[in-house]
């Protein structure tokens, strides 16, 4: 055991002699944190865009992190934890920190909202300075072993880098918090004792931190160890010099939350949906989930200021946009309650059976829901988007109308191959830009040197979209010509604006719909299908409805998106790999009907649906708990995830 720097009251408690300190100098020192946020009886901060995401494995785009510290925000949390200042080497991450800060910093000085960031040494504080910090976290741990691991030097070498980092922000006049990890356990050398806590928590103060996080790392804490180390720790440190962070390893961060308040705490650090994890903890929960803490405070009469409900929102937003489990019990409670006592959502409907009452329906799914879609590739060709379970492949060449060149051929039959195993992607919606979908194959002859590899091109195209595993669906914007057409027809589901059209144009060019026959038959049936390309006259989004094969006619052209996040919404209580099935069952009916592999497809099919682990045991098991809506987002990211 270390001899440390320890507070003079409690040296003897502890069996060490007396020595010199400066107890008086941290009172005087620990004045009015509550200051900030006076109408408050406890302080919320912040972590998850910081902890949380830099523990989970998922890369998170920018816009992400940026959208939900703003969602955050406007849930009344005035602290947040925007992300960290390290090598990227180390937490690439957040290697996107400065360009974080440059999108919210004006969100700071418009409200009371304070952003503080990870600096552990003053390369980081240089750049977090430079990228207009106003706060920053330093840390080290109480114990030898996890420094060593985790930090890669000793606890004394820990607090020397941040006794450096501390210096530069005082002389600049920055809040700095110092952060104690391990507080109660250390993942290589077991239990730590409370006078290694005690003296990392002076060093802080000594140094001259505002205030001094406890970290429980591993999530080990109760309230029984969580009031043993504050009783020894008070007597030395004021209360609200301290905050608690905990995780939820065991279950057990609210309650201890609520033991710190009761010791005189105000202040607790949170991840918004439980979001984060511990990587020295193996399928651990992460951090206590903001709305957890919120649920717990407000229902005994202690108020935060956050808004409950609009938390829960947020939370289940992030979850959503991760493909991740929602881990704050309060709030996934609240957001069900919310479902189950909202009218289920209207649906887009083909207008062939649309009452009046039914259109205006329509309306309001199309203004009901809208995600955010972060981007992840632009190509020449196409630009590539995600949201939660779904990808969007926006086709964006409007200069030629978006024909099939063999580039966008090659390089889109390359994209879905490769997200067919993407087992996070559930839907694909293809969509494109400008005044036409698509206007077939490429006319200019620059794609057509070898027709017979310009024919497989097309080929392998249409059966990688065919054979997808996802639910396609074809957001068709504009006009469609020859190729275009096909394009739409081997989706699975096609939105149209009003503004759509088909033209199977082949017959007036000299030519036959040849490779798209194959899906346009299918689609539109035998008769259908051959008055329209022997007459290559314009088909309309009415008459497609009429017949079916068109799902649903948005209001006007604008208003397509919000029908396709509305859609979504539909399929994101639809089981995928049942829905790949299903997409095998039509495939199968309309190559083999009455084929004995046919048969052999159903058999296979019906004996592996109630499968242990399978969707459909998952799925009896929610109805018979009377889960209606099944989150099949949660039940892929539990299996991948083994949590
Ligand atoms: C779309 C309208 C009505 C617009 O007609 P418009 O509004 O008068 O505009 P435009 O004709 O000036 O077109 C705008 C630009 O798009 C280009 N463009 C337009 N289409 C293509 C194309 N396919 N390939 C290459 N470039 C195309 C066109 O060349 C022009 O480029 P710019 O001159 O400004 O540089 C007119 O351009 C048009 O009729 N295009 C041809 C559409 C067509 O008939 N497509 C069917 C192709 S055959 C096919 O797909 C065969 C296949 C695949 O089905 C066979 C099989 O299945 O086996």
């Amino acid at each position: 055991m270390k001899i440390k720097n320890c507070h003079e009251a409690v040296r003897p408690l502890l069996g060490l002699p007396p020595h010199h300190h400066r107890h008086m100098r941290l009172q005087a020192g620990s004045r009015a944190i509550f200051s900030r946020k006076a109408s408050s009886a406890v302080r919320i901060l912040e972590v998850g865009p910081r902890d949380g995401l830099q523990n989970i494995r998922t890369q998170v785009p920018t816009a992400t992190k940026i959208e939900l510290i703003k969602k955050l925000a406007a849930t009344g949390l005035t602290d947040i934890e925007a992300t960290s200042f390290v090598s990227p080497k180390w937490v690439p991450q957040l290697a996107d920190g400065a360009e974080v800060m440059h999108h919210i910093l004006n969100l700071g000085s418009q409200n009371d909202l304070r952003f503080s960031v990870l600096a552990p040494n003053l390369k980081g504080f240089e750049n977090a300075f430079r990228a207009g910090a106003k706060e920053v976290v330093v840390f080290a741990s109480a114990t030898e072993a996890f420094s060593k691991k985790n930090q890669n030097c000793t606890v004394e070498q820990a607090l020397d880098a941040a006794r450096a980092v501390v210096k530069q922000a005082k002389q600049n006049n920055l809040w700095v918090r110092g952060v104690v990890s391990c507080i109660f356990s250390d993942p290589y050398s077991g239990p730590t004792d409370p006078r290694d806590v005690l003296y990392v928590v002076e060093q802080f103060v000594d140094m001259g931190c505002d205030e001094i996080g406890l970290g429980d790392t591993l999530g080990v804490g109760t309230p029984k160890r969580t009031q043993t180390l504050l009783e020894v720790l008070l007597k030395a440190v004021p209360a609200d010099k301290l905050t608690g962070h905990f995780h939820d390893t065991y279950g057990q961060a609210v309650a201890n939350v609520l033991r710190a308040y009761e010791l005189g705490l105000r202040t607790f650090d949170s991840s918004i949906a439980g979001l984060g994890g511990c990587p020295y903890a193996p399928g651990a929960k992460g951090n206590a989930a903001t709305e957890d803490i919120v649920y717990a405070f407000e229902n005994s009469g202690i108020d935060t200021g956050i808004d409950l409900q609009k938390l829960a929102t947020v939370g289940d937003w992030i979850s959503r946009q991760l493909g991740l489990p929602n881990n704050s019990r309060a709030g996934a409670a609240l957001v069900a309650k919310r479902q189950d006592q909202e009218p289920p959502k209207p649906q887009p409907t083909s207008l062939n059976s649309q009452s009046v009452a039914e259109k205006s329906q329509a309306k309001s799914a199309e203004q009901a829901s809208s995600r955010t879609w972060t981007v992840e590739k632009q190509t020449s060709g196409y630009i590539v988007s995600r949201a939660a379970n779904a990808v969007k492949i926006t086709l964006a060449q409007p200069k030629n109308g978006n024909a099939m060149t063999t580039e966008m051929l090659e390089s889109l039959t390359r994209l879905f191959k490769d997200l067919s195993t993407d087992r996070a992607v559930f839907h694909i919606v293809l969509a494109a830009e400008g005044r036409f979908f698509c206007t077939g194959m490429d006319l200019t002859g620059n794609s057509r040197d070898n027709s017979s590899s310009y024919h497989d091109k097309i080929v392998d195209l249409f059966a990688a979209i065919d054979n997808a595993p996802q639910t396609v669906i074809a957001a068709i914007q504009g006009p469609c010509f020859g190729g275009g057409v096909g394009l739409c027809f081997v989706c699975d589901v096609r939105l149209a604006s009003p503004e759509a059209r088909w033209t199977l144009s082949e017959v007036k060019l000299g030519m036959s719909p040849a490779i798209i026959s194959k899906y346009m038959a299918r689609e539109w049936g035998f008769s259908f299908f051959r008055e329209a390309m022997l007459s290559g006259r314009t088909v309309t989004p009415e008459e497609l409805s009429r017949i079916g094969v068109v799902h649903g006619i948005s209001e006007t052209k604008d208003k397509l998106d919000l029908m396709v996040d509305s859609y979504l919404d539909r399929l994101a209580h639809c089981a995928p790999q049942a829905a790949a099935t299903c997409k095998q069952l039509v495939r199968n009916a309309f190559t083999g009907p009455g084929s004995p592999e046919q048969d052999k497809f159903i058999r296979r099919t019906f004996d592996n649906m109630l499968a242990p682990g399978s969707e459909g045991q998952y799925g009896i098991q929610q109805f018979q708990q009377k889960i209606k809506k099944v989150d099949w987002g949660y039940f892929w990211a539990r299996l991948q995830s083994k949590l």
